[in-house]
Order: structure tokens, then sequence, then C-alpha cells
């Protein structure tokens, strides 16, 4: 469970160009909850990601992680219970590396969810399997390097390698919004079936209001760093696509 108690952040302080990103906001996420955050440009939801992962520390407030104090740790203590995806597909993976050596390196930084750390063949298999599952016929080139391969493949394959062992949040930073509609299909009915599989608590920034219809368990409306609207599971399912549509006008 997460809660997180009255956390305000605030850039420059003090200074004509001050900004509260984050208001006195207040939420508790259940385990296995899939949360979808909407919201308009600056309403703070990046923010309030980075709050969650622990790039960022919070001005004042707490956030709680099944049970342990958490906001004063830096986001490296926190990164064996959080994956985190974000935008730029560049960004989780190296790029002259092959995709066989990257989920090495991802195995032996904490240990992927499903693979048995290893130079040998049997981890070689591991990994060919794992990425069978994406459907994007990637597992026989596994010794390409990673930079040859489109943005929507690298997300998709940051997204596998991204759930480690002790991983329970999952982080999604419009993991989507640099992709084709394809490879955003590919992408979001991974990070689903994931969340699914390994029980993830998941939480989902997106401008895509199709993929908040159609994903996540609950979802949740900011504007000035604060939540103006929480439609839990069962409200959830009595909304409307268009609902959603008008909520941005
Ligand atoms: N490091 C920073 N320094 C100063 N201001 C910042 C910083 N990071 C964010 N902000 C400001 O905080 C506010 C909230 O930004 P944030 O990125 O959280 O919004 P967002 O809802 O994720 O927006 P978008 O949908 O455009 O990504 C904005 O006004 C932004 O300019």
């Amino acid at each position: 469970m997460i809660t997180i108690t009255n956390i305000h952040k605030t850039f420059n302080r003090g200074k004509a160009n001050q900004v509260n990103a984050v208001n006195g906001l207040d939420l508790v996420i259940n385990d296995e909850e899939f949360v979808v955050i909407v919201g308009s440009n600056g309403s703070g939801k990046t923010t309030l990601l980075n709050l969650i992962s622990g790039s960022l520390l919070p001005s004042s407030g707490t956030i709680d992680i099944n049970g342990d104090d958490v906001t004063k740790l830096a986001d490296y203590q926190r990164s064996k219970w959080i994956a985190r995806v974000f935008q730029n597909p560049m960004s989780g993976t190296a790029s002259e590396l092959s995709i066989l050596d990257n989920f090495r390196l991802a195995a032996i930084r904490t240990k992927v969810k499903g693979l048995t750390i290893g130079i040998n063949d049997a981890f070689k298999q591991q990994v060919k399997q794992k990425i069978a599952t994406l459907g994007m016929g990637l597992e026989n080139k596994i010794d390409q390097p990673m930079g040859t391969l489109s943005g929507g493949q690298r997300q998709a394959l940051t997204l596998l390698m991204s759930v480690m062992d002790e991983c329970k949040i999952l982080l999604l930073d419009e993991p989507t919004a640099a992709l084709d509609p394809r490879s955003a299909e590919v992408v979001m009915s991974t990070a689903d079936k994931l969340s699914k599989e390994f029980k993830l608590t998941t939480i989902l920034v997106t401008h895509n209001l199709k993929d908040a219809y159609n994903y996540g368990t609950r979802i949740i409306q900011m504007a000035e760093g604060a939540i103006i609207k929480d439609f839990a599971a069962k409200q959830k399912e009595h909304l409307k696509q268009n609902d959603l549509f008008e909520w941005f006008g």
C-alpha cells in the first residue's frame, strides 16, 4: 500500500518563479491497484511520480510504502521495490549493447522477474522466451545492439527488464507518448499483463484518454498539484469515454 499524506513540493521557494507543483496532496493506493493519472500540462503528475520514486524529495508531507516511511529515502534506495518507465524510449537501456547483454545487466542489478542469472545457453533461452511474449519477433534478434531497434521495441523491452524480483510498484510516465499506435498498444498491453502477472501496484500518467479509459482500475484527475477527481474501480466501470474528453474541454 502506498500512503501519501499532505505532500507538498515547491520549486524555487521564495523567488518570483516559485511553483507549488504538488499542493497538500493525500492519496492512498492499495496493493495491486492500477491507477491512471490524467490532468493538463503542469498539473503536477510527473512531480508526483518523482516524489513516489524518490527522484525528488518533498518539501513537506510523508510517503509510506508497505508500512515503511520512505519519505527521506533517495531513488536508489527505493529502486528495488519500484520499476519506472519514462516517455523517452532511449532512457532505460544501453544502446551499444545487445538485447541479451542489456538483459544480463538488468538481471545482475537485482534479478529480472522470471530469469535466473547466467551467461550460458539456459539464460539465453529464458530471455528468448520472455521476449517472445511481446509478439514482436525480437526473440530472434537478441544479439542485435539495442540502438538498432525502434522506439516501441525498446520501450517494450525496457518494460520487461524493469520489473525485478522485489519490485512491487510500476510507475509509467507517458510511456507511449513517443510511439506509433501499434507499438503503443504493445507497450500498454505488456504493462497491463506484467502488472497482473506479478501483482504489481501500477501508476500510469498519460495524456492518452483512450488508454486512461481502457486500462487500470482507478482513474484520478489532477489540477494545480491536487486531486480533483478520483474514480475507484466500480465508478470507473460506469465512466464513458466521452466523460473523459469532457474533463479536458
Ligand atoms: N525541476 C523543476 N524546477 C522548477 N519547476 C518545475 C520543476 N519540475 C516541474 N516544475 C514545475 O512544476 C509544475 C508541475 O510540473 P509537472 O511536470 O509535474 O507537470 P505534469 O502534470 O507532469 O505536466 P505535463 O503533462 O506537461 O508533463 C509545472 O509548472 C512545472 O513547470
